[in-house]
């Protein structure tokens, strides 16, 4: 019988349920467990107080990288400096122990593994296609872009998958977001997600799961598709996908935890079965063209506030709806900026290039392009942060390092760094930041901090400019 043309979550999503209750909640099999240093510790505690042993402690694994400070980290015996905040150093100290009483794969702060959660787990071949993926943490929506269904969850969840490798859900609606035509001159992946949450809003996925498609996303290097699912979640949506393919394959292929051998060649042919069914139907479809799509930033404390580099700060008076309004006065007077002015005339005092949603190899070699043969601008401190220590490998050797430190950039070491303030990377009370990370909310760099939400390779122009800059007009010209 030929069955119901079906999309790619709905795919997934039956492979995985173990049981259906009448009320249309499931209990979902789950594959794979990312678990990091914030998160865990009461999860674990949990299991403990209740006598709990993991369930299958293979399909977890984990990593430190919130609270890591991204100065070095090794003493001259190759052991790990004492980490200065008390909180910190008790949440690290308990990830290790936790792993280890419950036989949970945990890469140290001190290997080359280590890397924020969401770069590591595509890295090694933990993510794979078709799997269900969870950690506690609302950017696992990043996952999706290799085609597993991937979201956040909360402690006391992380605390069941570990008990149970289940998780009890309701079935999401589906919504397609289609990006068609060819990327323009100095726009990224980071530009096309900036300007689809400008489209549908910070709340615009809430209830759906998110399928990219279109020329656009097929083009997409893992990288950059990694970047567009990473940021569903600031859409709003429960998870973001794109169906896997050549691309996808070939980046797996021979990741140290990806199958190998006659297992490789059995998971691509299941992988080739995953992708939407022509005539499968999704409860919403949005429709956006790359031609339009500038290189873009954020001018407020929401990452739907989105604006093209060549467009000025909104006046709030021009939002039809009160609430909006109300919204863009109160971002506008703690952002510090006046409605009319252009953005490229707004002046930055900090740069982070870094984050699970830029810090792998493509967005360091598109910020190193731009900071090639010039200079940090003076009064600027610019940071890149790699997500990983494997990315840090890499680009040193490419000498990407080099051109970094030479432009007047910190080369730092892996971790979630400035993107939340969790640790001593801090952007000072009322300064601005061009950031490469995925949350301009108030406070969310350090107390009273500013963020601007560009790609990496705008970024660097903001290094180097001392201002929001239009990187067309750096590209192509070294110095
Ligand atoms: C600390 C963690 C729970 C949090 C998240 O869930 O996303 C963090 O990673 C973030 O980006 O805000
Ligand atoms: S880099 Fe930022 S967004 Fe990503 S997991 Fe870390 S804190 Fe969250």
């Amino acid at each position: 019988m030929a069955s119901r043309p079906q999309t790619l979550y709905e795919k997934i999503w039956d492979a995985h349920v173990v049981e259906r209750r009448d009320d249309g909640t499931c209990l979902l099999y789950i594959d794979r467990h990312l678990v990091h240093e914030v998160t865990s510790p009461q999860a674990f505690e949990g299991l403990r107080v209740a006598g709990r042993r993991v369930r299958r402690p293979e399909l977890t694994l984990a990593v430190p990288d919130h609270n890591l400070p991204t100065t070095p980290r090794l003493g001259a015996d190759g052991r790990l400096l004492p980490i200065a905040d008390r909180e910190s150093a008790a949440q690290l100290e308990a990830l290790r122990r936790n792993t280890a009483e419950f036989g949970i794969d945990y890469i140290d702060a001190t290997a080359a593994e280590q890397g924020i959660v969401h770069v590591v787990g595509p890295e090694l071949g933990f993510t794979l296609p078709g799997t269900t993926l969870v950690c506690g943490d609302s950017h696992t929506s990043a996952h999706g872009a290799l085609g597993a269904l991937a979201f956040g969850i909360g402690t006391s969840e992380v605390e069941h998958v570990l008990a149970t490798q289940t998780l009890q859900l309701t079935r999401s609606k589906t919504m397609e977001i289609r990006v068609d035509g060819t990327l323009g001159y100095g726009v990224s992946a980071k530009d096309v997600i900036l300007a689809i949450i400008g489209r549908i809003g910070a709340a615009g996925g809430t209830g759906y799961v998110v399928e990219y498609t279109g020329a656009v996303i097929r083009t997409l290097s893992i990288e950059g598709r990694l970047t567009i699912a990473n940021m569903s979640i600031e859409g709003g949506a429960r998870a973001g996908l794109i169906a896997p393919d050549e691309t996808t394959f070939a980046y797996l292929k021979g990741r140290p935890m990806a199958p190998a051998g006659a297992e490789w060649d059995r998971a691509v042919d299941w992988w080739r079965t995953l992708p939407t069914d022509a005539g499968a139907r999704y409860d919403r479809t949005v429709m956006l063209d790359a031609t339009d799509i500038a290189p873009s930033l954020t001018w407020g404390t929401s990452p739907e506030d989105v604006v093209p580099i060549t467009g000025v700060v909104p006046d709030p008076d021009s939002f039809a709806d009160p609430a909006k309004r109300d919204a863009a006065r109160k971002s506008l007077d703690y952002m510090g900026l006046a409605p009319g002015t252009r953005m490229q005339d707004v002046g930055v005092g900090h740069v982070f290039i870094g984050s699970c949603t830029n810090s792998r190899i493509e967005d360091l070699r598109a910020a190193a392009s731009v900071a090639n043969g010039r200079h940090v601008a003076d009064g600027v401190r610019a940071m890149v942060v790699p997500g990983s220590g494997l990315v840090k490998r890499q680009a040193e050797a490419e000498g990407l390092d080099r051109i970094f430190v030479d432009a007047g950039f910190e080369w730092r070491e892996p971790g979630c760094s400035m993107c939340l303030a969790m640790n001593p990377d801090k952007v000072p009370p009322g300064e601005r930041c061009a950031s490469t990370s995925n949350r301009n909310f108030v406070g969310r760099q350090g107390p009273g901090a500013r963020t601007h939400l560009l790609s990496p390779a705008m970024a660097a122009a903001a290094a180097v400019t001392g201002r929001l800059a239009d990187v067309r007009d750096l590209m192509g010209n070294d110095a």
